[in-house]
């Protein structure tokens, strides 16, 4: 098997005086979706945050595509091809969601079949294309926030509870972008606390609970074993289903 495109070893990450991540190992296999899981609070958003660079680990290694990326700066991380969605939808409100993209593209204008192909799972953005995003309701943010990150191709895709809010048609239309980002070679780390949504979708899973990997594997086992959701998923479905 050839070597994850993403590993994290034994990393620690403090926030002020507060140890959240406690010794992170986490492998993400080229050309798949993995997903990870956890309750609020176990730490998911921190490890996409140390990945790219906005929280410094105070310990451990973080090593993508063959290059050690603990000490780089964001910037650099971005460059080397990491693209990450936060939660909190990175869209600039003033800017229309056209100026959005071309922002977001580093290598000029994005290229007129890559747009077609973002257009085809996300009609709205064409459709809106001269609007402000602000005046954008949450799940069409949303797609402008998913839109910028793949409007040109990255090797790694990070992306934070897309769903959250989100109305199931819109969240359909996420699951069909997420399959063609991986049919088209796209690795994709995800973090969710919809277990339906990711159920179908992801082809591995970690487990986070208090800023440690609790369980990894194939989301297809977790799937057929319930004894197992429910010892480690039964507090954030409960919450969610
Ligand atoms: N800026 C911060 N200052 C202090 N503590 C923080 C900060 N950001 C996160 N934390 C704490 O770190 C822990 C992990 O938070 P994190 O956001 O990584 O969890 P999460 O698994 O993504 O949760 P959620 O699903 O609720 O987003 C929490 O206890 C949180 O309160």
């Amino acid at each position: 098997m050839s070597e994850p495109l993403l590993t994290l070893s034994g990393v620690h990450t403090h926030i002020g005086q507060y140890h959240i991540l406690q010794g992170v190992e986490l492998a993400v296999p080229r050309g798949s979706l993995t997903v990870l899981l956890g309750r609020n609070g176990a730490g998911k958003t921190t490890t996409l945050r140390t990945i790219m660079g906005l929280w410094q680990a105070s310990a451990g290694s973080v090593t993508f595509d063959g290059r050690a990326i603990g000490a780089m700066s964001t910037p650099d991380i971005a460059r080397a091809g990491i693209a990450y969605v936060p939660e909190s939808m990175a869209v600039f409100s003033e800017l229309t969601v056209r100026e959005n993209l071309l922002l977001a593209a580093r290598g000029g204008a994005p290229d007129g079949a890559r747009l077609d192909w973002i257009f085809g799972f996300f009609p709205a953005l064409k459709k809106f294309w001269n609007y402000p995003a602000g005046n954008l309701s949450g799940g069409q943010k949303q797609m402008v926030a998913i839109a910028r990150a793949i409007v040109e191709p990255r090797k790694l895709l990070l992306i934070d509870e897309p769903t959250k809010g989100l109305a199931p048609a819109i969240i359909d239309s996420l699951i069909a972008a997420f399959r063609e980002l991986k049919a088209g070679e796209t690795t994709i780390l995800l973090v969710e606390q919809n277990f339906n949504f990711v159920k179908n979708l992801g082809d591995n899973v970690c487990v986070m609970d208090d800023g440690r990997i609790v369980h990894a594997g194939a989301m297809a086992d977790l799937v057929a074993d319930e004894a197992l959701q429910q010892r480690l998923l039964g507090l954030s479905l409960a919450a969610h289903q």
